[in-house]
């Protein structure tokens, strides 16, 4: 449904270079990454609200690329919501209908439907100045999808909403999406929002994509050291690839196939981590003897900082474990973890 070819934005001081991506119909695709990374960019060069230095972007098989805004049946959500205060909710939503030259009574009909699909026909007579955040970003979805879109851009649409208001706001999106069929495409930076809502995911990075799979395989398998960290594996080290045998801060973590004569970087989740007194892993586990460092407590889990040799492993245990074993920094650990859990790259 969405296609991108090579696609090159040049900008005074950034560039999003060569981005490939294949969203298919129906889809709900994120694109994550840090801060500055060229997600927004890449999204208004869909919406065509940014100039495209090259490449191709093509919708239901049609080539957008010079193409005008409103000659896309694009919609887009902003986090910021972006509405005329001096308009009202019913006047927003239906602002962009006469921009998209759509403004007909079929039209009218479907707006109605929308309303009462997001929960907001109580509220189309006021205006958006003291409306809740939740609320707000409502009426900006119904904006966006007024024109019947076929596919609708968010840019980190649950960002400024409170914590309540975000969940809610994200179940809305989930059942949307299912409701309405189309593709959904959503910049967000936070990967929990991606796992609950994505089919697949790109993470990208410095203008150019540095992953494009399912949400289990980014998170599980990620293809580069960033991806790693990006989701959350906050144990990366580097190593050195002797044989079969990846070798860092004294320790030796064994690989299922010879990694050849570098260097090369480990990577596990703290949550893949399991401690023990005593050293009574299974077979395919694997084990190091260390001391407990450091124990932060935060909620119902605990972070556990143990070292083993040189190197130290973040993890987080639960809160019982941690009372039931009387683990207490200084103490000495066994430090596990499946041999299927850990990325070599
Ligand atoms: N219209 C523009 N003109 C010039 N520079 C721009 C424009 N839009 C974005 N940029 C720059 O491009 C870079 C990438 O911005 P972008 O908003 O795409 O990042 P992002 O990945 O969406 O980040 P965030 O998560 O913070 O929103 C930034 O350095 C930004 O200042």
């Amino acid at each position: 449904m969405i296609k991108l070819e090579n696609l090159s934005v040049k900008l005074p001081g950034f560039a999003v270079r060569n981005v490939n991506l294949q969203v298919a119909p129906g889809e709900f695709f994120a694109l994550l990454g840090p801060t500055g990374a060229g997600k927004t960019v890449v999204l208004e060069s869909i919406a065509g609200l940014l100039h495209i230095t090259a490449g191709k972007v093509r919708v239901a098989g049609r080539d957008m690329t010079r193409l005008p805004p409103e000659k896309r049946r694009i919609g887009i959500v902003y986090q910021d919501y972006a509405l005329f205060p001096h308009l009202t909710v019913m006047d927003n939503i239906c602002y962009g209908l006469r921009y998209f030259n759509q403004d007909t009574k079929a039209a009218r009909q479907r707006i109605g439907d929308l309303v009462d699909l997001l929960g907001i026909a109580g509220i189309v007579h006021r205006r958006p100045l003291h409306l809740s955040g939740g609320e707000k970003q409502r009426v900006c979805l119904a904006r966006a999808l007024s024109v019947n879109p076929e596919v609708l851009l968010l840019d980190e649409p649950l960002s400024a909403l409170d914590p309540n208001f975000r969940e809610d706001i994200r179940r809305l999106l989930k059942n949307l999406h299912g409701e309405l069929g189309i593709t959904f495409m959503m910049v967000t930076h936070d990967f929990n929002e991606a796992l609950y809502l994505a089919d697949r995911i790109g993470v990208m990075r410095q203008g150019r994509m540095e992953q494009i799979g399912t949400t289990e395989d980014v998170f599980l398998r990620p293809a580069t050291p960033f991806v790693a960290e990006f989701v959350g594996m906050k144990n990366i080290f580097e190593v050195a690839l002797s044989g079969q045998q990846a070798v860092f801060g004294g320790l030796n973590f064994p690989m299922a196939e010879p990694g050849g004569d570098k260097r090369g970087v480990l990577a596990i989740r703290p949550e893949d981590i399991v401690l023990q007194r005593e050293d009574g892993f299974e077979g395919g586990f694997v084990r190091y003897a260390g001391v407990i460092e450091q124990i932060v407590p935060a909620g119902l889990w605990h972070e556990v900082s143990v070292r083993c040799q040189q190197a130290l492993f973040k993890t987080v245990i639960d809160r019982k474990t941690v009372l039931s074993q009387g683990y207490g920094e200084g103490d000495a650990v066994f430090l596990g973890f499946d041999k299927d859990a850990a990325r070599v790259f």
